[in-house]
């Protein structure tokens, strides 16, 4: 049996709204663990990681807070790469989105020496596809994705002494925010991306589908997800909020059919803001979510 490891990084260093770093305890008090349980899974707490405060400086460079966003990400690594040598499936509890290269580039190093193929699907509003040079804000929450690709602060696209991902591996869904030079960013590289448009268009169902394209039983799936992919109307808990996401029917369908093809090896749970949230229902929602992202489901269901 798979067993989950819950590791908890409290920090919103690479946002400029503060309280994401309240994430881990808020899914804590949401009850993640006991509702994993409940699905049968093992589920171990490995508690929260350490690391620096929030200076709250301004940019310099072009980004904000690199030598402690440098040092978050080393220590998700660590955590997400020693779960993985255990072959335990590493859920991260954020934290803001920066952590994801830290997660990701633990899943990248962990795929490339097992000759696993790798498939990154990135839930979020926003495309976080900019660099120092590109960036409105300086937050490095908004360039997670670039680095995984290779752009950016060395110390961070270079965080294992390689690049992470192939512009192939990741597709990105929900995205309705994208800043002028992330939109040629996204276009050059040719990354995958089912805007919120396409999703109006085509449905969830058939989104999924495409995304889901080619992932099989030899693939590592890792499920990067961005409390703010979804409505603000239904997830009010994050920091940067954008009109117009995912319902609460959609992203369920997602978790179903991400359960459904039963190669979910590793995951990230980050943005959400407990100082925003209202009676912590986003966490709740959270939970909610990544039950059905780990089996649960309303009938019995013919494989
Ligand atoms: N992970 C996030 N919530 N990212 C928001 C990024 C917002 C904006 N694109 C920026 O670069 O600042
Ligand atoms: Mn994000
Ligand atoms: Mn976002």
């Amino acid at each position: 049996m798979t067993t989950v490891t819950l590791i908890g990084a409290p920090t919103d260093v690479g946002a400029s709204v503060l309280g994401a770093s309240m994430g881990p305890d808020a899914l804590r008090i949401a009850g993640i663990a006991r509702a994993l349980r409940g699905l049968g899974l093992q589920v171990q707490d490995a508690g929260n990681l350490h690391g620096p405060g929030n200076p709250q400086a301004l940019p310099q460079d072009g980004f904000r807070h690199l030598d402690e966003v440098v040092h978050w990400n080393r220590a998700v690594f660590d955590a997400g790469a020693a779960a993985l040598a255990r072959g335990e499936l590493p859920l991260l509890m954020g934290g803001d989105h920066c952590l994801a290269i830290g997660s990701i580039s633990a899943v990248a190093a962990h795929c490339r020496a097992r000759g696993k193929r790798l498939k990154v699907l990135w839930f979020d509003a926003h495309a976080d596809a900019n660099t120092p040079e590109t960036s409105p804000s300086g937050n490095i929450h908004g360039m997670p994705v670039a680095c995984l690709l290779g752009h950016g602060p060395h110390a961070l696209s270079q965080l294992t002494g390689g690049t992470a991902l192939a512009a192939g591996e990741i597709a990105l869904i929900g995205v309705r925010s994208v800043d002028p030079v992330e939109k040629r960013f996204v276009a050059e590289h040719g990354i995958e991306v089912y805007d919120m448009r396409t999703i109006d268009e085509l449905g969830m169902r058939a989104v999924m589908q495409a995304a889901l394209e080619g992932v099989d039983g030899d693939t590592h799936l890792h499920v990067s997800f961005d409390m703010d992919a979804m409505d603000p109307s239904v997830a009010p808990g994050v920091g940067t909020d954008v009109r117009g996401g995912l319902t609460y029917r959609e992203t369920q369908l997602c978790m179903e059919m991400l359960a459904d093809c039963g190669c979910l090896a590793s995951a990230d749970l980050v943005e959400l803001n407990p100082a925003l949230d209202v009676r912590n229902q986003t966490a709740e929602l959270a939970v909610d979510l990544l039950e059905s992202l780990f089996g649960k489901s309303t009938l019995m269901r013919p494989r």
